[in-house]
């Protein structure tokens, strides 16, 4: 029987201790969604790790696969894509009625679990980012058949804690994956050229790092506030024979907006293809 909140706790365990398994205990620790005496943390055979872990949030570690998997609620997996094998052959025994896996792995299809796990379960794929680690991912989340609704319910309230979480369908994955999976990089690409013109300019690393820091967390917050709309918000600040409108038509010049669609569509394609791997 799967355990709602409301008083009542869920056992969580994390198969992998990386960034993002951290990233979300932090998150959902600080939030509530999870209790640190009902979270455990192991992976393959980074002990010092897992210590470390076990010290910051309070939680439970170790290699004992019996006493943490044993009636647990969600199993999060959080190894890379490339031990999904071995991580869904060692959860598979203790999958019970009321479990739910959510997996963290990406470009590993809901198809690929079902069939490793052998037996009807309920399966939720994820696609965080990387501002996971700052309470800011965006998240999509994919559900299988099986998942109910107070799973599905516990696993918005796990990545609310880390960011925006939002539902999916599987087939929308690859999408998803290009856009804010991805997406991180392309902001930092943007802000690496900043950094470089900037420095080209005149400027001394630190001030334009600190202006292009600024520049983008105020613009996040303005396209925030003014719910998406990005092309007025830089049509407001593009004056008539202004400097703005020199860089915009620069950049048209040099098909920019054209290169990132395409970009974009390519890591789409890649995420596709990656996914082709993981079929039985
Ligand atoms: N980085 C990103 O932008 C994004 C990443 N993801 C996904 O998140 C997942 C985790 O990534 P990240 O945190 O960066 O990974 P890390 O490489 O930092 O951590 C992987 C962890 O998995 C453990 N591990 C490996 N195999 C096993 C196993 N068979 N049983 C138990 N534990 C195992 C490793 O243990 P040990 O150290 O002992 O080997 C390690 O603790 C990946 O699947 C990735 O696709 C999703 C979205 C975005
Ligand atoms: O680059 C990658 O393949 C992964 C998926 C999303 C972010 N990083």
């Amino acid at each position: 029987m799967f355990r709602q909140q409301g008083g009542i706790t869920l056992k969580a365990v994390f198969i992998g201790a990386g960034s993002m398994a951290e990233a979300i205990i932090a998150g959902a620790i600080t939030s509530g969604a999870l209790q640190a005496e009902n979270t455990y943390v192991t992976n393959r055979a980074n002990n010092e790790r897992l210590k470390e872990l076990a010290a910051q949030y309070g939680i439970q570690s170790g290699y004992d696969m019996e006493s943490a998997l044993n009636n647990a609620d969600v199993i999060v997996l959080a190894m890379k894509p490339k031990d999904a094998a071995a991580g869904l052959e060692a959860i598979r025994s203790y999958i019970h009625n009321g479990s739910v896996i959510i997996s963290l792995l990406a470009g590993v299809g809901i198809d690929f679990m079902e069939k490793a796990i052998g037996k009807p379960c309920a399966i939720i794929r994820s696609m965080p980012n990387t501002s996971a680690a700052v309470g800011k991912s965006a998240t999509a989340i994919a559900l299988n058949k099986h998942v109910t609704a107070g799973q599905h319910k516990a696993a918005i309230d796990l990545f609310t804690a880390i960011g925006l979480a939002i539902t999916v369908d599987e087939s929308q994955m690859d999408a998803v994956t290009a856009v804010s999976g991805s997406g991180p990089a392309y902001i930092y690409y943007v802000a690496e050229a900043m950094q470089t013109s900037g420095e080209e300019l005149g400027l001394d690393h630190e001030t334009a790092k600190a202006l292009i820091i600024q520049t983008l967390l105020g613009a996040a917050d303005m396209l925030s506030e003014s719910n998406g709309q990005a092309a007025s918000l830089r049509k407001a600040i593009t004056s008539a024979g202004g400097t703005t409108e020199a860089a915009i038509r620069t950049f048209d010049e040099w098909h920019v907006k054209e290169a990132i669609e395409a970009g974009v569509k390519e890591a789409a394609a890649q995420s596709k293809r990656l996914g082709l791997s993981y079929k039985h």
